[in-house]
């Protein structure tokens, strides 16, 4: 029996530094090595990525987008294909946001009601219906290892009259999100999602709603969504408390290399972020040392790679004055070359944060990882 709730509880705490931990999170396709890093499939790829090297580089589990994969090619003809590992060819973990967020960052002519938010496609327009029951039951078919519940996330800043409308029906949508999803099998995993915008008091509110609920794990939502760093850390402070420490904790849509340091140091295990791509594709590199961008000229005549200490062969071995060409000439290659280098640095940072917390040397990694990245690229 777990003091929360009756779920079972697949997340095994190993060790903890402080208010950091590191974890193991078992789930039906393998195990999820925390903190964890999950790179951000899109419609059912790692764009510019093959799955080996997403794998090669560390990574345990991955998003799916519950939003594009609902519209194109259906849930239905996923599930008939197999469910989304058969379908991708990724034959571990997967998460699966609920798409709630998406739909109100993707389309337009959206609505939110009490029911279920409503939408266009902008794939051919069609009218398109996402209640929390839709949600679970799409979630469900794609075969997703840990689904999210419906929610309803704020941009910041808001007045707190919305953010609070939008954490009383992220509650209730927690509530018919858990109902649908009794029916899946055991080792499938759903997680509620604390909402409350920058307002301590509703972000204590939501998350004991959520615990008196009862889910797998926790996400803390409603957070990098404009507001300046030390909002969302001090967020951080007022909700990780209040969540069960026995259960995973997941920061969504965070974040920069220092952010996720931040975040960890303050009790979270699994976060996700476009970032490590996105960035990628457009000729910014993350290393040891910070941030580079290879589009400027300083790079084209340096024959040095990025890191010669890398453990990723990329990063050890293409020079920068290659990598700048690349970028400059739009090839599909430079693209490649910095998505993947991105995802193994940010996987190397996660295997740096779980390999300190378990030896206990947190407060130094956090250090001298600060440190490196001020030095700047050199
Ligand atoms: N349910 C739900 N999802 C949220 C997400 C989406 C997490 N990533 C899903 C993933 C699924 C597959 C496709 C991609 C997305 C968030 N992302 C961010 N910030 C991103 C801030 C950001 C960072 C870098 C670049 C752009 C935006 N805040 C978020 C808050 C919430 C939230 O309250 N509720």
């Amino acid at each position: 029996m777990n003091p929360d709730n009756d779920l079972p509880n697949h997340f095994e705490l190993l060790a903890t530094d402080g208010a950091a931990r590191t974890g193991r999170l078992t789930t039906p396709h393998g195990v999820v090595r925390t903190p964890a890093f999950m790179p951000v499939g899109t419609a059912g790829a790692m764009k510019g990525m093959h799955w080996r090297e997403v794998r090669d580089a560390g990574a345990d589990i991955v998003l799916g987008n519950t939003y594009h994969l609902m519209l194109r090619p259906s849930a239905e003809r996923i599930a008939a294909l197999g469910g989304l590992q058969k379908f991708t060819g990724w034959n571990g973990p997967m998460l699966t946001d609920s798409g709630g967020f998406q739909v109100m960052s993707l389309s337009d002519l959206r609505k939110v009601t009490e029911n279920a938010v409503t939408f266009r496609s902008h794939i051919d327009g069609a009218k398109v219906e996402l209640s929390p029951e839709r949600s679970i039951e799409v979630q469900r078919l794609l075969g997703s290892d840990i689904a999210m519940q419906m929610d309803e996330c704020v941009r910041l800043p808001a007045e707190r009259a919305d953010i609070e409308r939008a954490m009383q029906l992220s509650l209730r949508w927690a509530e018919r999100s858990k109902r649908a999803f009794e029916s899946a099998p055991d080792g499938y995993m759903l997680f509620g999602i604390v909402q409350g915008g920058d307002i301590p008091q509703l972000r204590h509110a939501s998350a004991e709603g959520l615990v008196a609920i009862g889910f797998h794990g926790y996400a803390i939502g409603g957070l990098a969504v404009g507001e300046p760093q030390a909002v969302m850390l001090a967020m951080i402070d007022e909700t990780a408390p209040r969540l069960p420490k026995e259960r995973p904790r997941y920061l969504m849509g965070v974040g920069t290399p220092d952010d996720i340091l931040e975040a960890v140091k303050r009790g979270i295990d699994m976060f996700d972020c476009v970032m490590p791509t996105r960035n990628g594709r457009h000729g910014v590199a993350f290393t040891r040392f910070g941030q580079v961008n290879l589009r400027n000229a300083r790079h084209a005549d340096d024959p040095r790679p990025l890191d010669e200490e890398s453990s990723w062969p990329s990063a050890r071995n293409c020079a920068r004055a290659y990598l700048h060409h690349l970028v400059k000439a739009g090839e599909t290659l430079g693209a490649m070359l910095l998505s993947e280098i991105n995802i193994a640095y940010y996987q190397f940072l996660m295997q740096g944060i779980r390999n300190a917390i378990a030896q206990g040397t947190f407060e130094e990694f956090y250090q001298r990882t600060r440190e490196d990245w001020a030095r700047g690229d050199i």
